[in-house]
């Protein structure tokens, strides 16, 4: 089904927003009430006031409860998780197919999953870029859990067992030449291993400290961006600090702080590669007065083109 497209992403005129009300992938209950939590927090309201077209809001209808608990693995829910990613990723290649800007909210990043299926039905070569305190890179062999979201980058690439292609309606694997991570700290020894043997772009908090925020983003657009059709945006919001973004399951402190993450945001919605995102792992049960959730909306919003003037 791949109806290969160059994205552009510039002015996106038609939003469509894909809530995913789930925690599988997490081990822990609350980011299935994120989507909630967030349009809560204004985001149709935000979107609505600025000049774009809010095309339709779909939910998908993914499992809440577990029904695998009768085939115990090492990884959890690997069949809740796989359902979901199938009926995500339908979402996800309508919304492509139809020119949208596909807008998904987590959702624990295992959703991601979804979304990276539908778009590599559509997109023939998807840069990735990945905003995350964490690697997303473990394997069955390496996953110190057992929660998927620890490994969906794993998934995308093809480095693990279940890999990306195993759900129907995706096109091909992400190449690893076109992802680039940001904001990690807090890396397992298989995930460093992997980053390694790969050549995996990694842009820790180190490298953020050195270079700024500015040309780290400016080089990351530049390495997913090359000769890709387009960039996919995953947002792990435990890429903040979690003084600033407390209501995410799996907090590391040293993280992106309000102006960085917004100026990154910017940064990326002026370079016009974007062509879908990803905001992932609120958590409303750990937050303040959903600040967290509020602070999603705002980062949609400098991305999907707010500027202060
Ligand atoms: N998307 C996330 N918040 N991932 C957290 C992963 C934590 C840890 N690395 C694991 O594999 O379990
Ligand atoms: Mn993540
Ligand atoms: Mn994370």
């Amino acid at each position: 089904m791949n109806s290969q497209k160059q994205g552009s992403g510039s002015e996106h005129k038609k939003v469509r927003l894909i809530s995913v009300p789930f925690w599988l992938g997490s081990g822990r209950a609350g980011t299935e009430l994120g989507p909630e939590s967030i349009i809560k927090a204004g985001l149709v309201r935000k979107i609505r006031s600025m000049d774009i077209h809010l095309e339709s809001e779909h939910e998908v209808d993914c499992p809440i409860k577990p029904f695998s608990q009768g085939t115990p693995s090492k990884i959890k829910y690997l069949p809740e998780v796989m359902e979901m990613s199938g009926l995500v990723g339908e979402q996800v290649y309508r919304a492509a197919i139809n020119d949208s800007f596909p807008l998904i909210l987590g959702g624990d990043h295992s959703v991601a999953i979804g979304s990276l299926a539908g778009l590599t039905g559509h997109y023939n070569n998807l840069g990735v870029i990945w905003f995350d305190a964490h690697g997303d890179l473990n394997t069955e062999e390496t996953t110190p859990s057992g929660n998927l979201h620890g490994m969906a980058l794993a998934v995308a690439i093809g480095k693990s067992n279940f890999k990306l292609t195993d759900i129907p309606g995706a096109g091909s694997l992400i190449k690893k030449e076109n992802i680039v991570i940001v904001g990690a700290r807090d890396l397992d020894p298989g995930e460093r291993e992997l980053i390694r043997s790969e050549g995996i772009t990694v842009f820790s908090m180190h490298e953020i400290d050195r270079m700024g925020i500015e040309t780290v983003v400016k080089k990351a657009i530049e390495i997913a961006g090359n000769g890709t059709d387009g960039i996919h945006l995953s947002f792990d919001m435990d890429c903040l600090d979690p003084q600033e973004a407390a209501g995410v399951g799996t907090p590391v402190p040293g993280g992106l702080n309000y102006r960085e993450a917004h100026f990154a945001l910017e940064l990326l919605s002026e370079s016009q590669r974007v062509t879908s995102m990803d905001i992932v792992e609120v958590n409303p049960l750990l937050d303040y007065d959903r600040r967290t959730a509020r602070l999603a909306v705002e980062l949609a919003s400098s991305l999907l083109g707010k500027r202060i003037l």
